[in-house]
């Protein structure tokens, strides 16, 4: 796959791209949604004879016309790259958004960064939009393309009631729904971080716990125990994870932690570059008043993530 990272001063250089059929948007999490959207532009390049493209903004609109400290994302640029090659896509197309390109009208985005860019045919979702203030949408596109490129409008796509989106997966994660997570996301949530020191105390108590670092633009499950796996050393290693501030060690919510005791592990972890993915909440964080009582309910919450893991393993939801 070619990546185009497409700057305002490198843009009329490029001219040399093929007919193309695009999807276009933000996709977040490349979800089952996007998947539609993506796999017909592929679709409809092997049909057409076209190459096949997918054009995406960086960063996110959201994060350049509101606060950026408030967005948080399914994931991130790299993680994108990799999920659309893994789609078959010849060219991957990221558009800087500024706040000069929000200010293009509809009829200047399709001319520059549409028709400019040789696409022939165009995909995107029933509610995408573009050009200032999003005022371009896909019903005013037939009049915009002037018969120079031919589009598909991919339909709703709805999951038990519910319309499958970024913002409805971001929500079930943040409630701590994350088993229910990949019957929009078409997966389970993964994150990626790596492998910091902590208190050294895990290893007292009888779990040693990797903390894992994580990039502070993820949305995060609701601070609790996890049922997870975590990516190390070529393997999905399973484990429970605790999220949040320890109470039972700290009166004050200083740093948010993020810490995996691996079942069946030993190895040193300090340095690696894990990949965590959320299977299912097991219980809200609480505070102990000994570390007695939290390292047996700590050993209950592995009963339960092991018996846990049997139980998907023999259905192979994995
Ligand atoms: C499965 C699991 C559940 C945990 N639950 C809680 C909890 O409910 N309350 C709490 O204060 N700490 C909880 N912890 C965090 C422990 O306090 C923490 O792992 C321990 O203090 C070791 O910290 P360290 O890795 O920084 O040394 C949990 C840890 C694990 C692995
Ligand atoms: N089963 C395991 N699960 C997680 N980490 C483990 C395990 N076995 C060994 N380790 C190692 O022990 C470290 C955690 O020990 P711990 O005493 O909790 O120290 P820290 O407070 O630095 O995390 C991990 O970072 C990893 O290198």
């Amino acid at each position: 796959m070619k990546v185009i990272y497409l700057t305002e001063e490198n843009k009329n250089a490029v001219d040399e791209l093929p007919p193309l059929s695009l999807a276009i948007g933000y996709f977040d999490g490349i979800h089952i949604g996007h998947q539609k959207v993506i796999g017909t532009a592929k679709e409809e390049a092997e049909k057409r004879g076209l190459h096949s493209g997918v054009m995406t903004f960086d960063p996110s609109p959201k994060a350049v016309l509101g606060n950026p400290e408030k967005v948080k994302y399914l994931t991130l640029l790299h993680e994108k790259k990799q999920r659309i090659q893994a789609l078959g896509i010849d060219y991957f197309i990221i558009v800087p958004f500024t706040k000069e390109f929000s200010k293009l009208s509809p009829e200047q985005f399709i001319e520059q960064y549409i028709v400019q860019l040789n696409v022939k045919h165009l995909v995107a979702g029933f509610d995408y939009t573009y050009g200032r203030y999003g005022k371009g949408n896909m019903n005013t596109i037939k009049q915009l393309s002037e018969n120079r490129f031919s589009y598909t409008v991919i339909e709703k796509m709805m999951v038990q009631n519910e319309k499958i989106s970024s913002t409805s997966i971001r929500n079930l994660i943040k409630l701590g729904n994350v088993d229910q997570v990949p019957a929009m996301l078409g997966r389970h949530y993964t994150i990626s971080g790596t492998v910091v020191h902590g208190e050294k105390r895990g290893r007292t108590i009888g779990f040693p716990t990797a903390n894992i670092d994580v990039d502070h633009r993820y949305v995060l499950p609701k601070d609790g125990v996890y049922a997870v796996e975590v990516f190390v050393n070529g393997q999905w290693i399973p484990g429970v994870c605790n999220i949040g501030f320890k109470p039972t060690f700290h009166n004050e919510r200083r740093q948010r932690m993020i810490e995996v005791h691996l079942l069946n592990f030993q190895d040193d972890l300090y340095g690696e570059s894990v990949n965590i993915k959320w299977y299912k909440r097991i219980r809200e964080e609480r505070k102990f008043t000994s570390v007695d009582e939290l390292s047996k309910q700590i050993t209950r919450d592995k009963k339960q993530a092991m018996d846990f893991f049997n139980s998907i393993s023999s259905i192979d939801h994995r």
